[in-house]
Formats: structure tokens, C-alpha cells, sequence
């Protein structure tokens, strides 16, 4: 490591989602202002965070809710001056495919005694529940702020919540609460509906993932306003990263003679772009899009990373957004004026072809009350498969106008789960490995924090500060 003790000259970055955006805006706190940070991306800045036109205005198509306690997307948005207003949201209702197993009211008090006669203390244990899961997830913002950083994904949670952490990747969501003493029933009626509204995927995925999502329930919610993706190209803008518009192709491993004599080893980074086919060579590179076939595609030359085990399947999923009235008879109400949902997630149930529907408020104007759910309104609807028309005429009395988005979301979660290397090589590192224990826009600002940390640590030799042991006790007197 001693020969790399001069700064870097380059650094690569490839893709423009939040994770390479705040990896390049991270990388310029720890490298600083000299070394240059290219940033590839093949298609628009923002990735999955986008948003998507209907009659005028923009709704959220991708990532759209963030956490209260998500910190690091709270410092951006304060950071980049985006206003963050207070997301209003309507009545919610479960339905099962023949009928509704729960229905909010607007009385508060109403609300706890029907999910006490329901499911007696579950709700209130499983909002403990996920509380002291998101106090642990808390702790890396200490070690970060102090510098720590990880080698692998399973180290970086281990760290956070031991043991419990690594088992609740290994166990699903449905197994995980059990075992913590919620019954089938629960799980069945809110828990899943819960992970199909946020993963498209039911109560089968990983129990970390689980409760992220369960996270993803809590109250105080909040978006940007404009849409999230002004936080990706903001950190672009803050980063002074140059953004290349193209398609990296590969990445070889090459010997460059130095200028004072020797070698160097360095990556040439193959890409196209609308000028045609180039290259350019980096010190450092990070990789911040899942590598797959069919959401990258990026080949090794000269070298084999440790990711043949992860074909890493990706979920798909279709948000389609449509200007119109909900038919409320399709969801069993004879008398559709009584019908007063602003949201409906679903249980698993085979005849259901929605995951869950909504009305969504458009991202300039999310103070906007939710409208008369009965009126028209713009309703955002999660389903596996393209709505066909005969599936929309069931769930609109009528309606004028219908976008549709495609998504390769999230990873495929199943078990025995195991998470992508961060370290791929030397010095490549690989973010999105941290979406197979959950994908969120907080955990791929983590990941890029992580990266920065530990390429800068691995260029200048700090072992100390990679993979320490029992960080948080040794925090805990460091006041
Ligand atoms: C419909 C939907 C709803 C979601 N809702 C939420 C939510 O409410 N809250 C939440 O926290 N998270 C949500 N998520 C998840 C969240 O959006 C993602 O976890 C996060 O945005 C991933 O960011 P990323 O930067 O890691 O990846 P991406 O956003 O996928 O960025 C990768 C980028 O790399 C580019 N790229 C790929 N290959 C190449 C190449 N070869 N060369 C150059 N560029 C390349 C891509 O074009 C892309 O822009 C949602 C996701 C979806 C799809
Ligand atoms: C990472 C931590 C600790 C918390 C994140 C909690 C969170 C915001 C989870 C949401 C995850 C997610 C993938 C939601 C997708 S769908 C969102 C929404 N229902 C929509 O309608 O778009």
C-alpha cells in the first residue's frame, strides 16, 4: 500500500442514481478538491428516482417516500436548500380479494380500538419492534461520522446489529416475527400487505428487508419537493464530479509506465457515448448500478470478480398512473359514496392482479390536500404485470388518461441470502451490493459513504479503519 501514498489522480464512477451521485459528492469530502471524479451515466441523472408526467403535472414513478431518521438524505436535502414539506396522506384500506379485513377511519380514537379488537397489541409491538431495529441501523451514522468503514455488507450490518442482523437476513420477514411472537394472522393481514406495497414481494423476503419496509409504514414520511431526483443532481453540482454520458462497457486492469519511472496500475474504462466508442484511465473506480445483464452490463477484462454466484435476478414491478374514478364496486362497496380510501394495499391472494393503489399528490405541490377519493383523481397502481384493459375497466368507472413505467426495481429476495462483495478488485468497489439485504434510497447513500471511506482508507494503508470489532462499545467512551 505504501507505493499508493501520493493522492489520486482520477476516480470513476458509474452510474447516476443516488448511490454514484452521493459516492462522488462523498468522495470529494475524503479525496478533496484536486482529484478529478468522472461520472458515467447511460441514461438520466436520478436512475431510479424519477418522476413522470401526467396532464401537466409530476408524480414520483420510483423511489418516493424517505424516512424521518434517514439522515443522510435529510443532510442532502438540507444541504442542496430543497424544501421538504410534510406529506398529507388519506384513509387506508387492506383488502383481501373479497373484502376489506381492515378499513382506517378518520376518528384516531375509532382507529385504536378497531386495531385492538383486530389484532389486540400487535400493532403497538411491532412499531417497538422496528424502533429498536432502526436505532441499531443508527449506529452507522456514528461510525461514518467518525470515519469507520467496512469491507462487506454482512461486516457493515454485523456491526450495527450483530448477531440479530445476520439472522434476520438468513430468516424471512414471516419467520423472523413469528419467532419474535406476532401470530399468522397479523403478519398475514398487515405485514404483508405492507412488503407488497413496498417490494412487490410478500411476507417470503428477508427479514432485514422486511422490516425496512415495515420502517417505510411509520408516520412522518417525507419527500422533495420538485421530486427526488433534484437530490442526485444536486449532489452532482456540489460534487464538481464531470458527468459523461455513456454506456461503460468494461473495465481492464492495464500497467501504465510513470513519468518518474516504474509502473502504475491503473483501470481503462471502456464506454460508448453519442460521439462514439472511448476510453480513460482511473486510479479508483466504483461501481454504483446492480450488476446484471440486463440493467448494465459491464465485463471484466483481465480479471475475474468474486460475483459469479450473484446472476442477482432484479424484481420487476409496473407503476401505473392513471387520471380517472376508482370503480368502488370492484372493491365489494354497493354504495360507492360511502367509499372514502385514498389507498388500498392487498394480501396475497392469486385472483388479485394489483399490489396496491393509491392517490398520489404531484411532487411540486405536496402540500396539496388528498382529493375526494370519489372524484377524479391521479391513482399510482403497483402490479407485477402491465395493467390490461379489462383489468382498468374494473378498477376505473372511467377514466382519461393512463402512463405506465416499467421497473426493474429491486433485488428478487430469497434465501439463503448472500450479498455481493464490495471489494471487487484492487481498487473497484461495488455499492449495490447492500440492496440484497434492502434497497432503499437511504441504504444506497450508506453504501456510498462506505465506498468513499474505505477506497480512501485502502489507498493511503489505514487498516485501522476498516472492519474495526465492537465500534460501538469503543464509540461509546469516545464522547
Ligand atoms: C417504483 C420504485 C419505488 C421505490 N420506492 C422507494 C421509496 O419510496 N423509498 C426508498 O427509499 N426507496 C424506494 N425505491 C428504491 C430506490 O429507488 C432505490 O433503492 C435507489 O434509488 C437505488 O439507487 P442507486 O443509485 O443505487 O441505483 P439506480 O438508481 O438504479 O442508479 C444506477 C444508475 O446507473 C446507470 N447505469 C447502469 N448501467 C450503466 C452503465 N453500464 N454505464 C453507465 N451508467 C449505467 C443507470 O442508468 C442508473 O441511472 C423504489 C424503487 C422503485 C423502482
Ligand atoms: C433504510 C431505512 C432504515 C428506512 C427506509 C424506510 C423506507 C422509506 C422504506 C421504503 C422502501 C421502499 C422500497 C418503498 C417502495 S414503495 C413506496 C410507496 N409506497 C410508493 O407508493 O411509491
Amino acid at each position: 500500500a505504501s507505493e499508493l501514498r501520493y493522492p489520486p489522480g482520477k476516480i470513476a464512477v458509474i452510474g447516476a442514481g443516488i448511490g454514484g451521485t452521493s459516492a462522488a459528492y462523498f468522495l470529494r469530502q475524503k479525496f478533496g478538491k484536486d482529484v478529478r471524479i468522472d461520472l458515467f451515466e447511460k441514461g438520466t441523472v436520478g436512475g431510479r428516482l424519477a418522476t413522470i408526467n401526467v396532464e401537466g403535472k409530476d408524480y414520483e414513478a420510483g423511489g418516493a417516500i424517505i424516512h424521518p431518521l434517514n439522515l443522510h438524505m435529510k443532510h442532502f436535502a438540507k444541504e442542496l436548500g430543497l424544501s421538504v414539506p410534510e406529506n398529507r396522506h388519506g384513509l387506508l384500506g387492506i383488502y383481501n380479494g373479497d373484502e376489506f379485513v381492515f378499513e382506517e377511519s378518520s376518528w384516531y380514537i375509532i382507529n385504536i380500538l378497531k386495531l385492538l379488537w383486530h389484532y389486540g397489541f400487535s400493532p403497538l409491538r411491532m412499531n417497538m419492534w422496528v424502533e429498536d431495529i432502526l436505532d441499531k441501523f443508527m449506529r452507522i451514522y456514528r461510525y461514518q461520522s467518525h470515519d469507520y468503514s467496512f469491507s462487506s455488507t454482512e461486516g457493515l450490518l454485523h456491526a450495527l446489529g450483530g448477531n440479530d442482523f445476520i439472522q434476520m437476513l438468513n430468516r424471512t420477514i414471516d419467520e423472523t416475527m413469528q419467532k419474535a411472537g406476532f401470530s399468522q394472522k397479523f403478519i398475514y393481514e398487515v405485514v404483508t400487505p405492507i412488503m407488497r406495497v413496498n417490494y412487490c414481494q410478500g411476507a417470503n423476503i428477508n427479514g432485514f428487508v422486511g422490516a425496512v419496509s415495515l420502517a417505510g409504514a411509520d408516520s412522518g414520511l417525507w419527500s422533495v419537493k420538485g421530486g427526488n431526483k433534484l437530490v442526485c443532481t444536486g449532489l452532482l453540482y456540489a460534487s464538481k464530479a464531470q458527468l459523461i454520458s455513456g454506456t461503460v462497457i468494461s473495465i481492464e486492469e492495464r500497467m501504465r509506465p510513470k513519468r518518474t519511472g516504474g509502473t502504475v496500475k491503473l483501470y481503462e474504462v471502456s464506454y460508448n457515448s453519442a460521439s462514439g466508442s472511448a476510453t480513460d484511465m482511473y486510479d479508483i473506480v466504483l461501481i454504483a448500478t446492480p450488476l446484471n445483464r440486463k440493467m448494465s452490463n459491464i465485463t471484466f477484462r483481465n480479471f475475474n470478480p468474486p460475483l459469479a454466484q450473484f446472476s442477482g435476478r432484479y424484481h420487476q414491478m409496473v407503476a401505473t398512473f392513471v387520471h380517472g374514478r376508482i370503480n368502488a364496486s370492484f372493491f365489494g362497496y354497493k354504495d360507492p359514496s360511502r367509499f372514502h380510501l385514498a389507498g388500498i394495499f392487498t394480501t396475497e391472494n392469486p385472483n388479485l392482479f394489483i399490489h396496491s393503489i393509491g392517490v398520489v399528490s404531484p411532487v411540486q405541490n405536496t402540500h396539496e390536500e388528498v382529493k375526494q377519493p370519489m372524484g377524479p383523481a391521479v391513482w399510482k397502481v403497483f402490479s407485477k404485470e402491465p395493467l390490461t384493459k379489462e383489468q382498468m375497466n374494473l378498477l376505473f368507472s372511467s377514466y382519461d388518461s393512463v402512463k405506465e413505467k416499467k421497473w426493474l426495481a429491486y433485488p428478487h429476495y430469497s434465501l439463503p441470502n448472500k450479498c455481493p462483495p464490495i471489494i471487487l478488485h484492487d481498487r473497484i468497489y461495488y455499492l449495490n451490493g447492500i440492496e440484497w439485504a434492502a434497497s432503499a434510497m437511504e441504504m444506497s447513500a450508506v453504501a456510498a459513504k462506505n465506498a468513499a471511506l474505505l477506497s480512501y482508507h485502502r489507498w493511503y494503508g489505514n487498516v485501522d479503519m476498516i472492519d474495526q470489532e465492537d465500534l460501538n462499545e469503543k464509540l461509546k467512551t469516545e464522547l
